[in-house]
């Protein structure tokens, strides 16, 4: 099939690459020129596994990107995915999927042959079926579900190995409000169900049923990492291991092991945004969810905990202190929400000089915090520093050894479960 995907970030340029891979011809629609150019030349604008070898597999083939939105017409099907961000008080912001949304319906108002706009961003119940039909019917001069449809396609893919959460999902939700929506959907799908190991259920549901399904995914997954930290921070004043707790409670198939590491909390492009967006948006209908405002509590804290386990050992004020991990979770250069940020901030408010370290995403970094020091390696982050705080679980960081000697005090304080304890250092687990 055809198929246009509006927005070639972290979800549009991965799906448009796998379904390039599974035999549909493909045209990404973005607005920045840089990543147009990017993808047609054959390489990935985004630090994801596996996706750089499908891009140049495929670009120039049946592959391609353009700034240019009347590529649109010649498809069948078009994904939305637009970035969906806060608003300052918490709530979704719907500017840059309504204003594609507007665009996408400027072309189809000269398309005759059958359209399906497909929701792939992640929105609160109600909006596709309310403001982006409404958004393309008012420049497209046509109705939803005659002269076009509108469907939901909720993402689960995670960041750092979303080309394989793609092709190998647990699940494919369509939400769909009539049956040649789903048809169309469906065999937009079959060659990836054909292909996917396990044959991957699709759960057929409504529009506001599949926006729903995605927060509560995302709910359930942070309220679940948020649960075992605050379990962890009961095991931390009791001298309790958390990860030996979670073990055995992972055995436990109503738990499941999964989601259960404590440490530092939960960052990312998606969780915060996502729990904010649906309490504010529970809350404005009359609602106020306790868990989740709990979850987010939570969250909120960890930071402030490391931080202090740090106090207890060192004054930092002067002193060189090591951040080990800037991206918000291992396999990426992300470092939206990372639990990083109020890590730095909370030292640079202890009048500590920082020195990080992250093997990837330092540039990212350095638009939050351009003044603060950043070390090419791990080792050069640990010189002469008076402690050292491990925020992301980077496998590199579990093999350090004697690059700890040459700190001036060798405090580490690890909010991952990465570094080994061991004799020569001064080792604190935020959890154990
Ligand atoms: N990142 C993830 O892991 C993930 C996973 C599942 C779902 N989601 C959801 O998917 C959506 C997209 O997330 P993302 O991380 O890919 O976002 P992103 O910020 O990485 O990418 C969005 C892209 O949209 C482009 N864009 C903005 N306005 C545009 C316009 N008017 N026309 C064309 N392009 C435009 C931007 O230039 C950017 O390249 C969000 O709703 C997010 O919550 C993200
Ligand atoms: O046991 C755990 C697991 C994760 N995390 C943290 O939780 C955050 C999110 O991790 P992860 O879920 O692996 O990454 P994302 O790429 O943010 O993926 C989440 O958000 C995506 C965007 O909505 C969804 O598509 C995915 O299903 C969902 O897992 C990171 O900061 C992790 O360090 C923990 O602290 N402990």
């Amino acid at each position: 099939m055809k198929l246009s995907i509006v927005g070639s970030g972290y979800v549009g340029t991965t799906i448009a690459g796998c379904f390039a891979d599974l035999g549909h011809e493909v045209v990404n629609v973005d607005i920045d020129e840089e990543i147009v150019e990017t993808i047609n030349a054959g390489e990935s604008p985004i630090h994801e596994p596996g996706l750089e070898e499908l891009i140049a597999t495929h670009a120039g083939e049946t592959l391609s990107a353009t700034t240019d939105y009347e590529a649109i017409h010649e498809t069948d099907v078009t994904f939305l995915a637009l970035p969906t961000p806060s608003n300052e008080d918490g709530s979704i912001d719907t500017g840059y999927i309504e204003a594609a949304a507007q665009s996408v319906g400027e072309v189809l108002a000269e398309k005759e042959t059958p359209h399906l706009v497909v929701v792939k961003s992640t929105v609160i119940p109600g909006t596709t079926e309310e403001l982006v039909a409404n958004a393309i019917e008012s420049t497209a001069g046509k109705r939803a579900g005659e002269d076009f449809h509108v469907a939901m396609n909720p993402e689960f893919l995670r960041e750092g190995s979303a080309v394989t959460d793609f092709l190998e999902p647990h699940k494919i939700v369509l939400g769909t409000q009539d049956a040649s929506a789903r048809e169309t959907l469906e065999a937009v799908y079959d060659p990836l169900r054909e292909q996917a190991p396990g044959d991957p259920p699709v759960f057929a549901t409504g529009i506001r049923e599949a926006e729903m399904i995605k927060y509560a995914n995302n709910a359930f997954l942070a309220s679940k990492i948020s649960l075992i930290n605050d379990i962890g921070n009961i095991c931390k004043e009791f001298d309790v291991d958390a990860y030996e707790v979670a073990e055995a409670i992972g055995l436990d198939d109503r738990i499941s092991e999964q989601f259960l590491r404590s440490g530092v909390g939960w960052g990312g492009s998606c969780f915060p945004k996502d729990v904010d967006a649906i309490i504010a948006a529970a809350t404005q209908a009359g609602y106020e969810p306790p868990m989740l405002e709990a979850a987010r509590e939570v969250n909120d804290h960890q930071p402030t905990r490391m931080l202090e386990l740090l106090d207890g050992h060192v004054d930092s004020t002067d002193k060189r202190v090591a951040v080990l991990g800037l991206a918000f979770k291992p396999g990426t250069d992300d470092t939206r929400n990372s639990r990083a940020i109020p890590i730095i901030q909370g030292l640079l408010d202890r009048d500590a000089t920082v020195v990080a370290y992250d093997p990837v995403a330092t540039a990212n970094m350095q638009t939050h915090f351009p003044d603060i020091e950043y070390a090419d390696s791990a080792a050069r982050a640990l010189e002469d520093a008076s402690a050292a705080l491990v925020v992301t679980d980077w496998d590199e960081f579990a093999a350090l050894d004697t690059e700890f000697e040459s700190m001036a005090e060798p405090v580490v304080i690890d909010g991952r479960r990465i570094i080994e304890r061991r004799e020569g250092i001064v080792y604190e687990g935020l959890t154990w």
